[in-house]
């Protein structure tokens, strides 16, 4: 899957224009688009980053971070995620990065999504959904999925960049993945749901297929 993660990384490069801000998601996909991101860092002025790994990396390799605030609405956004279904909406958040990701995301004109074979699925689901909650709603959050048919498991030890916890939920198969990002986004002390449905990829690497 490295191979196809690499393939992916690097075919997104096409979609980056000369004097672009570029907004970069997270994850071992991701880390192979920086990578060949830095081959034309000469040729875009900068990125805005979904955490704190991709801000190092992109550091690393002499890539300007910019602050979102500063930077207006972005043109390009690339990320990777965990399950990707045939209409492009995603479940991420593995990497506990969803929040700002999903801001990027919102914030930019096109969601260029890069993943390997293993991530397409028909119905999202099988990969436990991941909510970012603050802490003191954990288990408050945590007895809305349950009665809402979900396991909830709190992924210990994890703080996300945002100082808060992360809740996977098991056991469900979605089938309306917009109206569930909508319905647990009203459930107090969720920060963010990894559903990206609302706001679904526009164009899905595969290795070196576009869905
Ligand atoms: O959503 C994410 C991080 O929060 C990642 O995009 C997702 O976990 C996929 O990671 P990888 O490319 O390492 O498989």
């Amino acid at each position: 899957m490295s191979n196809e993660k690499r393939l992916a990384g690097e075919a997104a490069l096409r979609y980056v224009e000369d004097g672009a801000i570029v907004g970069v998601g997270t994850g071992s996909t991701v880390a192979f688009f920086i990578d060949a991101l830095a081959g034309i860092r000469d040729r875009i002025h900068g990125a805005v980053s979904s955490s704190e790994q991709s801000t190092a990396q992109l550091k690393r390799h002499g890539i300007p971070v910019l602050d979102l605030n500063s930077t207006g609405p972005l043109s390009l956004y690339v990320d990777g995620a965990d399950e990707c279904d045939p209409h492009k909406r995603l479940i991420k958040g593995g990497g506990a990065a969803l929040t700002r990701e999903k801001i990027i995301a919102e914030a930019s004109a096109k969601f260029v999504c890069i993943i390997d074979s293993s991530k397409r699925v028909d119905l999202l689901g099988r990969f436990p959904l991941p909510i970012e909650v603050i802490p003191m709603a954990r288990s408050l959050v945590g007895r809305e999925i349950v009665k809402r048919g979900g396991q909830p498991v709190w992924r210990d030890g994890v703080v996300t960049d945002n100082g808060n916890w992360v809740i996977d939920v098991h056991g469900w198969q979605i089938t309306d993945p917009v109206s569930l990002e909508a319905e647990l986004n009203q459930i107090p002390g969720v920060v963010t749901v990894g559903l990206f449905a609302r706001r679904a990829a526009d164009i899905v690497l595969v290795g070196d297929k576009e869905m």
